[in-house]
């Protein structure tokens, strides 16, 4: 089977249940060794998208490309996909029960055995190994789902909310074992309402709501490019700053002033930055000049409104 990392891109996804639409002409791309992060609000589609996208689902309109050709079963069989429904068998052992995965993947015994190990080591689970699923909390069978869809190198990663129920611990450990992956060129979709994690983690976002696509982009473009509002302290007063001309004082609180630099253009806001800074210092001084970044959240609740 061919391994090798392709951009995966939806076109026109489209799923009905009899007469209500779930997912709606859905475009989107996950370019080879990015991390995308599919967030939307309960009912919003992505599960649908996802299995839609894995075959599990059949699809009503659209298509989805591996690369530039239709995604095929073989394409499928060779991406990791972490399913909304987990899907371990509870008396069987972590270990025993991964191992016969990697082999019904194609692996040797040994092979596999080998890439288990490694992989629940990694994951914080080297010493339950033989414990049965249903012996584990919540979040370690979480660690065994996460364990199934990583084995023996995917081609593409297509995780279902990867990250609920894991400790900090876990999402690091998780994080780094998925940018091992984007940096060997595979691209990764993971769906999550973990926006703060979305913004740590991913290159770009795909934002659903209703079975509609509202937004797609990096981080930074979602929040429309860098931004205007910037948080002053002053050694003493800030209220110099109203003089400024072409700053807007949105509110000053003895030394703490927040402004914004009403515009569109980068170098006039970096010139109006200066104005502030020479002022600032005329004016007895400076001890903080930030750009206010509005958290992903506000961005979210805009586009979805
Ligand atoms: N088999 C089905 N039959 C009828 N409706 C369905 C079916 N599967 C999903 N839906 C509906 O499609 C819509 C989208 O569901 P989906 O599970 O894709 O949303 P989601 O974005 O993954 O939500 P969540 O974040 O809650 O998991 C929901 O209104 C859901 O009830």
């Amino acid at each position: 089977m061919d391994r090798a990392p392709q951009t995966i891109t939806v076109e026109g996804l489209t799923r009905r249940f009899g007469d209500f639409t779930a997912v709606d002409h859905v475009d989107f791309c996950v370019p080879q060794g990015t991390m995308t992060g599919f967030v939307g609000g309960n009912g919003a589609g992505k599960t649908t998208t996802m299995r839609m996208i894995m075959g599990v689902l059949s699809i009503t309109e659209g298509r989805v490309m591996w690369g530039d050709q239709p995604m095929t079963a073989a394409h499928q069989r060779s991406i990791g996909y972490m399913p909304e429904e987990r899907g371990l068998y509870p008396k069987q052992k972590v270990a025993d029960q991964l191992i016969y995965l990697g082999q019904l993947k194609g692996l040797s015994p040994k092979a596999s055995r080998e890439s288990v190990m490694t992989l629940l080591e990694r994951l914080g689970l080297g010493e339950r190994t033989d414990d049965t699923v249903e012996a584990l909390s919540l979040g370690n069978q979480q660690r065994v789902q996460i364990a199934a869809a990583l084995m023996i190198e995917p081609a593409a990663l297509i995780l279902d909310e990867p990250f609920s129920g894991l400790d900090p611990d876990a999402v690091d450990s998780m994080a780094d074992l998925l940018r091992e992956h984007t940096a060997r060129g595979v691209p990764v979709l993971f769906s999550s309402h973990q926006l703060d994690l979305v913004d740590r983690l991913c290159d770009q976002l795909v934002i659903l709501a209703k079975g509609q696509v509202r937004a797609t982009g990096t981080p930074t473009e979602l929040r429309g490019g860098s931004p205007r509002r910037h948080r002053l302290v002053a050694v003493r007063d800030a209220g110099w700053v109203r003089e400024v001309p072409g700053v807007v004082t949105v509110d000053v609180d003895g030394p703490v002033a927040v402004l914004d630099l009403v515009s569109d253009s980068e170098t006039e806001r970096q010139r109006l930055l200066g104005e502030v800074l020479a002022e600032g210092l005329r004016r007895g001084g400076i001890t903080e000049l930030s750009p206010i970044i509005p958290p992903l959240s506000e961005v979210y609740r805009e586009v979805t409104a």
